[in-house]
């Protein structure tokens, strides 16, 4: 009689991010703009997803739903299972949520312009309650992981852009985030410092399975994207392609709390 073998466990990869039906009114009346229609997206952890579209399409809308820094008009964000938003929501602090699983890097890196490179990471490490020998080694990590060590003492003003940019995201990826939005981060950068930019988020992504969202016009790096969403007058969609690793490959990874 043959054995029969137990079924492994099937399982579940929750995603890191979720946006379910997600619509957003600015305003109302005459005055109403739609700015997202019945956005559906899911990203896995360990996906670098880039989000294209012309001005005033609502990928900044989009990435303030994602990064709980406003509210849907309709619909459901998701964050690593737990709901964000509306009566249901089981996140009811998104302040404290935000600092501890949300990091965030904007087009322009807006250090502490007093502080060194160093400092500025310190700082966002010292808000979430690390301090001491621990948080300095862990800054120092960051700062050698994004190849901008050597410039640890120097303040932002002695710093060039893609310097200051690297230091923005070292300070962004602190407190060992799942997910990491990022808008048009290269935009101030020349094409080849902003590859450079937008390998790291690769390597992000890779390195410590952190879902990373970029919103981004720069369409000479979008072989470095595992999935590319096209939003145009505040609908979705994802084009075909994006590099090798879609779908379950990068979704199958779990995030990894510890690295760097
Ligand atoms: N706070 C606001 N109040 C009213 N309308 C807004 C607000 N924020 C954005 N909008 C409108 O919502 C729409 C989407 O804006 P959004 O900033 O998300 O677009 P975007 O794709 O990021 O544009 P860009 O590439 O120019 O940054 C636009 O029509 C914009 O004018």
């Amino acid at each position: 009689m043959t054995a029969v073998l137990p079924l492994p466990e099937p399982v579940l990869v929750v995603p890191a991010l979720e946006l379910r039906g997600v619509s957003k009114v600015y305003g109302s009346g005459d005055m109403a703009v739609a700015a997202l229609s019945q956005v559906n997206v899911q990203l896995q952890a360990g996906q670098m997803a880039g989000l294209l579209g012309p001005s005033g399409a609502g990928k900044s809308t989009l990435l303030m739903m994602a990064g709980l820094l406003d509210e849907p008009t309709e619909g459901e964000v998701w964050l690593h299972g737990q709901l964000a938003s509306g009566a249901r929501a089981t996140i009811g602090d998104h302040r404290a949520f935000r600092r501890a699983c949300i990091g965030f890097v904007f087009q322009k890196p807006n250090l502490i312009p007093f502080l060194t490179g160093l400092e500025n990471v310190l700082l966002a490490l010292d808000i979430n309650g690390q301090r001491g020998a621990p948080a300095s080694a862990r800054a120092m990590e960051l700062l050698n992981y994004l190849e901008v060590a050597h410039r640890r003492d120097n303040l932002p003003s002695q710093l060039s852009g893609g310097e200051q940019q690297r230091i923005a995201i070292a300070r962004a990826l602190a407190n060992r985030p799942p997910l990491l939005l990022a808008d048009e981060p290269t935009a101030a950068l020349d094409s080849q410092r902003g590859r450079q930019v937008m390998t790291l988020f690769q390597r992000v992504a890779k390195d410590t399975g952190a879902a990373v969202l970029v919103v981004t016009h720069d369409h000479r790096s979008l072989d470095l994207f595992d999935r590319i969403f096209e939003m145009d007058d505040g609908c979705l969609t994802e084009r075909p392609g994006g590099s090798s690793r879609t779908g379950t490959e990068a979704g199958a990874m779990e995030w990894n709390a510890t690295f760097p």
